[in-house]
């Protein structure tokens, strides 16, 4: 059985070819894995759909094309009815002998230009970790003709079309009911639009030792559920940190007390808002807990500034000259770690500064656009080179936001986020994650495991309000889940 660091490490396509072919050092040639791989995702076929019968199996022109010759001919020989199609072009080395043998069987191989054979369940084997480019032709006519026949889609390592690397996927691209991965993840299959395509994931590592994976550093890593641990008896809320929230412009108080309140829920010992006068009334009428201060200028501010541990900054800040002249005080007076989200964020793109504290930026994928000069498809592109830049040129953590949430940190490090869900793209959801990250860092945890554990909570607290139907999803229906994830509670 793999050890739980394999089966969090996330590795490129690259990296995924130098572990398939150390794995030869441990006496499995490729040969050999490709007939583990055939009979891994046999076995996944069998067991998520044991009343199958008839099975399509699309053949591309490489490795992946051979671990679905290799299935079929399982399939064949334990008595299902088998339809292959594959390129006329002959395959070569292990797939080429993957061929021979599905024929020697008695398999039939038709070309990709026969109409996709009726089926209980397909299996893609068109492309894995060598896809370079969007699938054109009869490939891309097969796997529009996969996406709308109906029956179930099981993909083999990587659904066809999709970018293993990025999750990014050019063309046309298999949405498949099930992914099996081989020997280790590939990070594209976490983030971006890997959501849409993989369906239930399953990593098959193949009988390979914990050796060969503690051989390869991983590029980044899967996030594990965490939570704080139990409070120190004698605790008292000094002991819990200050936050301190800075927005709230006209008509955008909103934004401003959904932070201050994740950060409560979360843990933070105390809590302020500076904001304008105007949302001081109604703050407290709704969260009597909190301490709104009405906030005029940077005079006013600075006090706040001093009591606080963590400021988390941008939250309906706006972009006038109000909020401009609070960000300028809270990044240039106030030395203290930042949260930067929403408009602290636009700021800083339109007036570049380094950042002298620690600092955790939480863009979503059109801010970190515009903090990149760049527009949102390049951001999307390749989610990972985004995060990772940013982080290095802020010297800062950065959280990309969107499906696979990404943390980076300025040397390097990527955490992978498989929580959350497509409910929580609606407004407020970002101001409760600045506030979960800043309660965090006030109750003495580094912007990096602040970050990493913030995701982690918020995601996860998403998919539990979203047991009731993700459309209707609110920010606030966060709090309970949250409040239970971060004491390691269950929540009903
Ligand atoms: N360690 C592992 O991950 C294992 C990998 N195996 C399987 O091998 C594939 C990777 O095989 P490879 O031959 O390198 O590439 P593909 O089969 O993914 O692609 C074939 C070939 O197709 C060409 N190509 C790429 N994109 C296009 C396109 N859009 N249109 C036309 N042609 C395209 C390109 O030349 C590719 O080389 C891996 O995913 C696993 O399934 C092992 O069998 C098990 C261990
Ligand atoms: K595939």
């Amino acid at each position: 059985m793999t050890s739980i660091p394999a089966l969090s490490a996330l590795y490129t396509a690259a990296q995924a070819r130098a572990l398939d072919r150390d794995a030869a050092r441990f006496g499995v040639g490729s040969h050999d894995l490709m007939q583990r791989a055939g009979w891994a995702a046999f076995a996944a076929l069998r067991r998520r759909w044991p009343e199958a019968v008839r099975i399509g199996v699309l053949c591309g022109p490489g490795n992946n094309g051979g671990d679905g010759f290799v299935l079929a001919r399982l399939a064949l020989e334990a008595g299902m009815a088998v339809r292959v199609l594959a390129p006329a072009s002959p395959a070569r080395g292990d797939a080429a002998q993957a061929r021979a043998a599905l024929l020697e069987a008695g398999g039939r191989i038709e070309p990709w230009s026969e109409a996709l054979p009726p089926a209980d369940v397909y299996v893609d084997a068109l492309y894995g970790i060598g896809l370079d480019r969007a699938p054109e032709g009869e490939a891309a006519a097969l796997i529009e003709a996969l996406n709308a026949g109906g029956a179930p889609v099981l993909a083999l390592d990587v659904p066809s079309g999709l970018d293993a690397d990025s999750g990014h996927a050019p063309g046309a691209a298999v949405r498949a009911a099930a992914t099996v991965g081989f020997v280790a993840w590939k990070r594209g299959l976490f983030t971006g639009q890997a959501a849409d395509h993989c369906g239930a994931l399953e990593l098959a590592t193949l009988d390979l030792p914990d050796a060969l994976y503690a051989a390869h550093a991983p590029d980044a890593r899967l996030l594990t559920a965490e939570a704080l641990p139990p409070r120190a008896r004698g605790g008292h809320k000094g002991d819990y940190g200050r936050v301190l929230v800075i927005g709230g412009d006209h008509g955008m108080g909103g934004a401003a007390r959904l932070a201050g309140e994740a950060a409560l829920r979360v843990g933070a010992g105390l809590v302020e808002i500076a904001t304008r006068a105007e949302h001081v009334a109604p703050i407290l009428a709704a969260r009597p807990e909190l301490m709104p201060r009405a906030v005029d200028g940077p005079q006013a501010l600075q006090a706040a500034c001093e009591r606080a541990d963590v400021i988390a900054l941008g939250p309906g800040l706006g972009q006038g000259a109000w909020g401009h002249a609070l960000w300028l005080t809270a990044l240039l007076d106030a030395q203290r770690p930042l949260v930067l989200d929403a408009d602290a964020l636009n700021l800083l793109a339109r007036e570049p500064r380094a950042l002298r504290d620690a600092a955790v930026l939480t863009p979503h994928p059109g801010e970190a656009a515009r903090l990149l000069g760049c527009e949102v498809a390049a951001v999307q592109r390749d989610r990972y080179a985004a995060a990772r830049t940013l982080a290095q040129r802020y010297a800062a953590v950065v959280v990309l936001k969107g499906a696979g949430t990404l943390v980076a940190s300025p040397s390097g490090d990527v955490a992978v986020c498989r929580w959350g869900n497509p409910g929580m793209a609606s407004g407020g959801m970002g101001d409760v994650l600045t506030g979960v990250i800043a309660a965090l860092m006030a109750q003495g945890q580094a912007p990096w495991p602040a970050a990493c554990l913030g995701v982690g909570l918020h995601a996860r607290a998403g998919d539990l309000a979203a047991a009731a139907g993700e459309r209707g999803l609110l920010a606030s229906d966060l709090f309970a889940p949250l409040r239970a994830l971060v004491n390691g509670q269950p929540h009903e």
